[in-house]
């Protein structure tokens, strides 16, 4: 036995801001808005609209804020995941840098930086958002709902850690992200709403599926992260659709949980239970840990899987012992804050000082040449999962055994015959006279006799 197979695609929204930009005699500095509409300019010259499909199957999407946005194909293997939204990463890096260059022609000069983060400088929070394929059941509510309190601990391991200001000082925390969750909180109405978005759009067959779209993580830099994030998910996920139970954790409290959760380092400190007991995010995450090792106790499972399983398992020991250096170059939250101490070690600078912030800015940052993540990966203090080459070649090649190969390859042809198309999650479609259309309903298809005879007749 293994896992029951399972999609997943990864959205990031990324943060933009221009420095140094020439200040216009008239008018405002050139804003995030103007920032990310340069970026998007030859986005929109070749697909002539600010939310295109990739050659690698992915969305590059321009909504009206100002927060490009990346998603990654299906990919039906997290390592896949990883390098698929790394992928992403390369891509806009170019963007920035071409929109950089025109900034110079046209004699307004400045730097356009993206930031792999989740709040902007003027407060505005922005998302990373996970995409599950579920199977279709009639309890899906109380599938999300017993999931909540696993979403609101994770971040003891995945969180991208965060300094926190208050009238008391400066404190590092797990998540930047959930001090704004917290606040969107407040007016929720059921316990999951500011955790998984509920809206039923499968993206597939919908007598068939469901799509689980959680919105409470933190972007991921660290590549590492981002397999665990993913991985110890699927893997719970997995338990709960064999019919394992997880009702029995439920928070008393979710709204308050997640913020002292994030808050509390030694992740130590119980939280209440609806039963009524006390558990730490350390020992929720223990037991579900605990469940699904159980759970695949029998199965053959997948070099990333077992992956998955050991750095879940040395993130939580690293916790329990306060022994960081056990995951200091794989999790987020644990390779900033050495960076930070190290910084604050040299320098004498308080947690609070602006020099902190802007190495938490760089740490963020994607470019290779502002950004501190592939100074880090060089210096090995941060893993890698993916080859430079394998990124590189994830930018035009989508994931080969789910839907997204029937989507690139439409797109790779329709492009190079220059083909009028309009393409989504499920349709593939051409805009000449006979309007064909092909609906793509199973994500995990990725053959397809209608879309080899679609891509021949482009050829023809
Ligand atoms: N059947 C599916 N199950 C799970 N994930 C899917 C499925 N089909 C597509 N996905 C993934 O879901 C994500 C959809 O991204 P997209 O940004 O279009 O999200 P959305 O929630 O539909 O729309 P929006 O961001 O505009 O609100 C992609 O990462 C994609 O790979
Ligand atoms: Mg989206």
């Amino acid at each position: 036995m293994s896992l029951a197979p399972r999609i997943v695609g990864l959205e990031t929204e990324y943060g933009i801001t221009v420095v140094g930009a020439r200040q216009p005699e008239t008018g405002p500095p050139l804003g995030a808005d103007e920032a990310a509409r340069y970026l998007f300019r030859k986005v929109v010259e070749w697909g002539r609209s600010s939310n295109v499909f990739l050659r690698n199957g992915g969305r590059l999407y321009l909504d009206v804020g100002s927060h490009p946005e990346y998603a990654t194909a299906e990919c039906d293997d997290v390592r896949d995941v990883v390098v698929q939204d790394r992928a992403g990463e390369a891509i806009l890096v170019d963007l920035a840098e071409e929109a950089t260059a025109r900034l110079a022609e046209e004699g307004i000069g400045g730097r356009i930086h993206l930031l792999k983060n989740n709040v902007d400088s003027a407060g505005n929070a922005f998302g990373c958002h996970e995409n599950y394929l579920l199977r279709r059941r009639r309890d899906f509510q109380r599938t999300v709902e017993q999931l909540v309190p696993f979403f609101i601990t994770r971040q003891i391991l995945t969180g991208a850690g965060a300094v926190r200001e208050t009238p008391g000082g400066a404190t590092y925390c797990f998540s930047q992200r959930s001090e704004h969750l917290w606040d969107a909180m407040s007016s929720a109405t059921t316990r999951s709403r500011p955790i998984i978005n509920s809206r039923d759009e499968p993206h597939g067959d919908p007598d068939l599926y469901r799509r689980l779209h959680v919105i409470s993580g933190d972007s991921s830099v660290a590549e590492t992260t981002t397999l665990l994030k993913t991985g110890m998910t699927a893997l719970l996920l997995d338990l709960v659709e064999a019919g394992g139970r997880l009702d029995d954790l439920l928070l008393a409290d979710p709204m308050r949980a997640i913020r002292d959760i994030s808050r509390d380092l030694t992740a130590t400190t119980p939280v209440e239970l609806v039963n009524g007991r006390r558990r730490s995010a350390l020992e929720l995450q223990e037991e579900y840990l605990e469940r699904v090792l159980a759970h695949t106790a029998g199965m053959t499972l997948r070099p990333v899987e077992l992956e998955v399983l050991e750095l879940w398992e040395r993130g939580l020991r690293a916790l329990r012992t306060g022994d960081h250096s056990l995951i200091d170059t794989e999790l987020d939250w644990a390779i900033k804050q050495r960076l930070i101490e190290r910084y604050r070690a040299g320098s004498g600078a308080g947690l609070a000082d602006v020099r902190v912030s802007r190495l938490i800015l760089a740490y963020h940052d994607i470019s290779p040449v502002d950004g501190l993540a592939e100074k880090l990966r060089e210096r090995g203090l941060m893993a890698r999962v993916a080859s430079h080459e394998e990124i590189e070649a994830a930018r035009t090649t989508p994931p080969q055994t789910t839907r997204a190969k029937l989507r690139g390859d439409f797109v790779a042809a329709a492009q190079e015959h220059r083909r009028d198309h309009t393409v989504d999650w499920v349709h593939l479609k051409l805009n000449d006279a006979s309007q064909h259309t092909v609906l793509c309903k199973d994500p995990f298809a990725s053959t397809d006799a209608r879309v080899d005879a679609l891509i021949a007749a482009i050829g023809a």
